[in-house]
């Protein structure tokens, strides 16, 4: 695995994003600062992490997203490269217009910080296939924009190509409004764009991989991409 890790001014995971990708991975990634015009040679898997780039001005995300770098993420998205975005990374990806959609004020305008359940809603996927399909993760959300909304029609075509990958749910896996902890469209924590290569999720998987964490349900996101990327190569 090559990966390359974007840097923004206000970002403050991309640690933690590196410490679990060489934990999992067993390869340090890359960091690339927002100004770059281009990728490291060989990267195969461009990660956005989360923070709270140019403070969260305008809307979170939406200055990053007119960052130089995002050029060339765009066009290696386009070639089918693997990006991975978390949190400010998920917003950053819809505000640059590789995912549809918006991450807006979370429904009781507070910012959430804690433990939540997620649903893996299917397993034959570069980004879930470390976990079984209707498996449940416990991993942290960190955020005050994390209401993911689109148009009616973006959200059928999201449902009907199965491309809901990360649902917020109860511990025994139960989707509904009660465990729908910022308001999100269907319960909607993560997903992916139209060619299966780009994800988004508002929960933060890299920061359940260790036993010193409390939990290491995060870990199969990382596994199944390495076991992904290593098989490619
Ligand atoms: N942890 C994060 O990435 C936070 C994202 C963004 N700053 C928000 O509050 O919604």
């Amino acid at each position: 695995m090559k990966a390359a890790i974007l840097v923004f001014p206000g970002i403050n995971r991309e640690r933690d994003m590196a410490r679990a990708l060489r934990l999992i991975s067993g390869h340090e990634p890359a960091m690339v600062w927002h100004a770059e015009t281009s990728l490291p040679a060989g990267t195969d898997l461009v990660v956005v992490p989360g923070g709270f780039s140019y403070g969260d001005y305008l809307r979170c995300g939406a200055i990053a997203a007119r960052a130089p770098v995002m050029d060339a993420v765009r066009d290696y998205a386009a070639k089918g490269g693997l990006v991975l975005g978390v949190c400010n990374g998920f917003q950053i990806l819809c505000e640059s217009g590789l995912l549809p959609g918006v991450l807006m004020r979370n429904a009781r305008l507070k910012f959430i910080c804690k433990d939540v359940h997620l649903r893996v809603e299917r397993s034959d996927t570069p980004f879930t296939r470390g976990y079984n399909a209707g498996q449940v993760i416990r991993v942290p959300v960190a955020h005050g924009e994390g209401n993911y909304e689109a148009d009616e029609e973006t959200i059928k075509r999201l449902e009907g190509e199965g491309r809901v990958l990360y649902r917020y749910c109860s511990a025994e896996g139960v989707v509904d409004e009660a465990n729908n902890i910022n308001g999100a469209a269907h319960s909607i924590a993560g997903i992916v764009n139209d060619k299966g290569n780009v994800l988004g999720m508002m929960p933060h998987p890299e920061n359940h991989v260790e036993d010193i964490m409390g939990c290491t349900d995060g870990r199969g996101l990382f596994a199944g991409l390495t076991a992904h990327l290593d098989r490619a190569a």
